[in-house]
């Protein structure tokens, strides 16, 4: 079966299935996270207070840990929330927003990393370059100057390798791979990175197709619908309202996820493999 069915299977999986998920998320994006959650055709629920988030993790599909406003009672909700995922073998998914742009993101980068087994791995460039191990002289949420060389797949293995997962790298081509198999996803709009957030909903639609799989373990194919169907529904809204500037692309995005199905996904997905 093709990557590009497959997608298209598993997004028929997720809308009749409604899978929770549970974000512990930036203070940012997060109304961005929840409403893309929805138009896929999940559930969200964010929710971050250590007192609960293992109870709400418990009961959820998928856990997305995103470190875009980080601080050290977040970082304990989250180990929480991830131990008892892994627990119950909920699909976790991280990412790693600015990993490498301070000392309490490094630190939350490394401990996630070592308390936490990760399913998903999310993220652009920079991110995905600290959290590999590599060099990586990032100063902020967004791709620093320095790190735009840097080959995204060489990226992506090295920290498949380090922590055993699915690593998904993003930009203008995005890359997946298991250490074992790799896809490169075609799509989106250059506009994508001039909205804040878009990483952060892929990432929450990692957790949308992770939480809909029959089983753990399909964890690349979920990461390769949820860029797939980002890369449709940025095309679509480049196409409705790339004319009319950021704030109306970015209302165009939801969208576009909205109106995404199987069909959708299975003539209009640009999946390469290998
Ligand atoms: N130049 C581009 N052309 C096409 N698609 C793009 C481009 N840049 C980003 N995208 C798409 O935008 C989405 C977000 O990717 P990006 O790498 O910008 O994430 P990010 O840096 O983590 O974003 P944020 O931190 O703002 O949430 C992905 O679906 C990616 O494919
Ligand atoms: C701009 C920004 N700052 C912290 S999180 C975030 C959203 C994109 O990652
Ligand atoms: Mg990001």
């Amino acid at each position: 079966m093709s990557m590009a069915e497959q997608a298209a299977l598993l997004l028929d999986r997720l809308q009749r299935r409604r899978p929770l998920v549970h974000c512990i998320t930036n203070y940012v994006t997060a109304n961005d996270c929840a409403n893309i959650l929805l138009a896929i055709g999940a559930s969200p629920i964010m929710a971050d207070d250590p007192e609960e988030t293992e109870e709400i993790a418990a009961a959820a599909s998928a856990l997305v840990l995103n470190m875009g406003t980080p601080s050290r009672r977040k970082l304990e909700a989250m180990i929480r929330a991830g131990r008892r995922a892994n627990e119950k073998g909920i699909p976790v998914i991280l990412d790693p927003v600015g990993a490498g742009a301070s000392r309490l993101r490094r630190e939350m980068a490394e401990s996630l990393i070592r308390k936490v087994r990760v399913d998903i791995l999310r993220g652009n460039v920079s991110e995905v370059s600290f959290a590999a191990g590599l060099a990586s002289r990032e100063k902020g949420v967004d791709v620093s100057e320095a790190d735009r060389g840097i080959d995204r797949t060489e990226a992506a293995l090295a920290a498949a390798r380090r922590l055993g997962c699915t690593v998904a790298v993003t930009g203008e081509v995005d890359v997946v791979t298991d250490g074992r198999r790799t896809a490169r996803i075609r799509g989106g709009s250059s506009m994508m990175a001039r909205v804040t957030g878009t990483g952060c909903m892929t990432s929450a639609l990692a957790g949308a197709f992770a939480g809909a799989g029959a089983e753990r373990g399909d964890a690349f194919p979920a990461a390769v619908a949820a860029l797939a169907s980002m890369g449709i529904a940025g095309e679509t809204a480049f196409e409705k309202a790339g004319h009319l500037g950021c704030g109306s692309f970015h209302i165009a995005l939801l969208d576009a996820v909205g109106g995404l199905n199987e069909k959708s996904i299975r003539e209009r997905a640009e999946i390469e493999e290998g």
